[in-house]
């Protein structure tokens, strides 16, 4: 569905060097990546800002040409074959509306369904089934600017699907909704992906849309992938470690045991970080036998924590 080789993106950029003088340097945006994703995925792409996410989906999107490589999308060449492929995808901008402002959603939708030439039939069928499963029918007759954030997400993604594209990508689609309304977009793209077999990209910073949705993670760092595989591979390449919190009877010093470092002390509470391989319960016996313990909490890196490392680059991955 998607197949990406050796692309890159530069831009040129002018720098005010001086009151005069002005300089100009090239913004590596996307360097040498590559990846595929086979029809029916549900794949999330991860990296910190600036890392090339967008520009990304903008060559996805036929909204960039790459400026070296190659990039397929549907078999075609986004930016060349623009109009052809966006009748086989929808796109969706966590900040940005395609929809038409001062207009009811439901007038909006039938824009949409003009500019996508979907028949008038099909395009009922199709409206009245994204109704039900996004739950539109409250708001459809609300102008655009009245809707809530997370109302017009709704009414973004019927107008993305109205023409019941094979592909959809997503930049930031949860971003800035609350709890309810995230939870609603998140099980409305599973049940897409599951039982219409759509394909689906991703981008976020949130990783609980990961969590919940994607059984494979592309991670772009710097311009380049950094990681492809699923959130277990990841939290045991980069999170291998453990945490021990201790609390003893009272305040004292880092603790000194073999192999065992001490991460945090706040008080009469230590963590300490467990090397990977290392038994946790041969950590606790040492431990008990030489102090007076009041609590042990044993903890594995959450998936915020793994991410977070691996963008700090404390261990460098390249993609398999
Ligand atoms: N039109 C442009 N002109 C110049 N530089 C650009 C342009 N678009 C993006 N860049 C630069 O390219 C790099 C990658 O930007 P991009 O927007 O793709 O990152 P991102 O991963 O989407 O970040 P974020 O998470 O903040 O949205 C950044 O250094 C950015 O400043």
């Amino acid at each position: 569905m998607i197949e990406v080789t050796g692309a890159a993106k530069a831009f040129a950029v002018r720098r005010r060097t001086g009151r005069l003088r002005r300089s100009r340097t090239v913004v590596h945006a996307v360097r040498d990546l590559g990846f595929t994703v086979p029809r029916g995925a549900f794949v999330g792409l991860l990296g910190p800002n600036g890392a090339g996410k967008s520009t990304t989906i903008k060559m996805l999107t036929g909204i960039l040409a790459p400026s070296a490589g190659t990039v397929r999308v549907c078999g075609l060449d986004p930016s060349r074959q623009r109009t052809a492929l966006a009748r086989r995808i929808g796109v969706v901008f966590g900040q940005r509306t395609t929809l038409w402002w001062d207009l009811p959603l439901r007038d909006s939708l039938d824009l949409a369904r003009r500019l996508y030439r979907v028949e008038g039939r099909a395009h009922r069928a199709r409206l009245a089934e994204l109704t039900d499963l996004l739950e539109l029918a409250p708001f459809l007759d609300t102008p655009v600017r009245q809707l809530s954030l997370g109302q017009r997400m709704r009414g973004d993604l019927a107008a993305a699907l109205l023409h019941a594209p094979e592909l959809l990508i997503l930049d930031e689609p949860t971003i800035g909704l609350d709890v309810v309304s995230r939870a609603t977009v998140r099980g409305f793209l599973e049940r897409l992906n599951t039982e219409r077999g759509t394909t689906v990209l991703l981008t976020t910073h949130d990783l609980g849309d990961i969590e919940r949705l994607c059984p494979r993670v592309l991670i772009i760092d710097h311009g380049r992938l950094a990681f492809d595989g699923d959130l277990d591979r990841l939290r045991a390449e980069v999170g291998g470690e453990r945490l021990l919190v201790v609390e003893l009877a009272r305040p004292g010093p880092p603790l000194r045991l073999p192999g065992v470092a001490v991460d945090r002390v706040e008080g009469p509470r230590q963590w300490l970080r467990l090397p990977e391989g290392e038994s946790a319960a041969a950590v606790i016996a040492r431990l008990a036998a030489g102090h007076e313990v009041r609590d042990i909490a044993l903890r594995e890196t959450g998936i915020d924590e793994v991410v977070a490392r691996l963008y700090r680059g404390d261990r460098a991955y390249r993609a398999q």
